[in-house]
């Protein structure tokens, strides 16, 4: 049974005079992938940060876990990872490094254990470095912990991006066109990727601009134009859908 883990009621998002998201209502459910499509600047960026918390609705909610629009420090708490459009890992750190990020915010200890390097300490380092061993593997980057991360390609940027998401065992993970600049067999690389992430528990939503992408792995997506849904269904159906196909795939499909 699909349970609700976020709720978003009549959110809207406002820069100014212009709505970047307009009284959007969407769930998103465990077990599922969930896509989100539509034109450039149709708020789909701006939905995602509301989901990680990086930006407040101006008006309407987002509840997770009875928490009604939630900081990000507490969705991460909570399991929610996110990957960014542009790929944003530490130059000049190594694999391991960018990865080991993604845990400290979660790992069990405090600045005492930290200075004074007590065995608590040492020990969730360990915890962690074993935890980011695992991540990488999940996204097939084993054996390159010690890599630069300025000497990988962008497929192996992203997946150690994804990676570093990973380490907190999210729930849910949001993906910001995680196949942004790839070729096709990168892109579809990255959708068996996704799936991946699903057939081991996590709920993903996943901004697209790729409908092969998309239609291989969403069960459900949701259309936006101009900050509204203006659909939401199965990927066929949506793909048939009157209104998509004169909003975006008319001008953007098939990529
Ligand atoms: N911080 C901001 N300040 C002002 N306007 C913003 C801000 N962030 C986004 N916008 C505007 O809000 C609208 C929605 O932007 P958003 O990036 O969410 O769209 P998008 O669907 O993700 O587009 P793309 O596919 O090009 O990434 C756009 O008109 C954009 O210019």
């Amino acid at each position: 049974m699909k349970e609700v883990l976020a709720d978003i009621q009549q959110v809207s998002v406002r820069f100014g005079g212009l709505w970047a998201v307009r009284r959007v209502d969407l769930q998103i459910r465990s077990d599922e992938i969930l896509g989100i499509i539509g034109p450039n600047g149709a708020g789909k960026s701006t939905l995602l940060n509301v989901l990680s918390g990086l930006q407040r609705p101006s008006e309407g909610s987002f509840v997770v876990e009875g928490r009604v629009n939630p900081p990000p420090w507490f969705l991460a708490s909570l399991g929610v990872g996110r990957s960014f459009q542009t790929v944003r890992l530490l130059r000049g750190a190594t694999v391991m490094e960018n990865v080991l990020v993604g845990g400290h915010v979660y790992a069990d200890r405090n600045l005492v254990d930290i200075l004074f390097r007590r065995r608590v300490w040492k020990r969730s380092e360990q915890q962690l470095v074993e935890r980011a061993r695992e991540v990488l593997n999940f996204v097939d980057m084993a054996g390159q912990e010690s890599v630069i991360a300025d000497h990988l390609s962008l497929p192996e940027r992203r997946r150690v991006e994804m990676a570093r998401a990973l380490m907190i065992r999210p729930k849910i993970l949001l993906l910001d066109e995680p196949t942004a600049g790839f070729n096709p067999q990168e892109s579809l690389q990255m959708a068996d990727l996704v799936a991946r992430c699903k057939e081991a528990g996590i709920a993903v939503v996943l901004v697209e601009h790729n409908m092969r992408v998309l239609m291989r792995v969403a069960e459900r997506v949701m259309v936006m134009d101009n900050g509204e849904k203006i659909a939401e269904g199965l990927p066929e159906a949506i793909a048939r859908d009157k209104r998509v196909v004169e909003a975006y795939l008319g001008g953007a499909g098939g990529a």
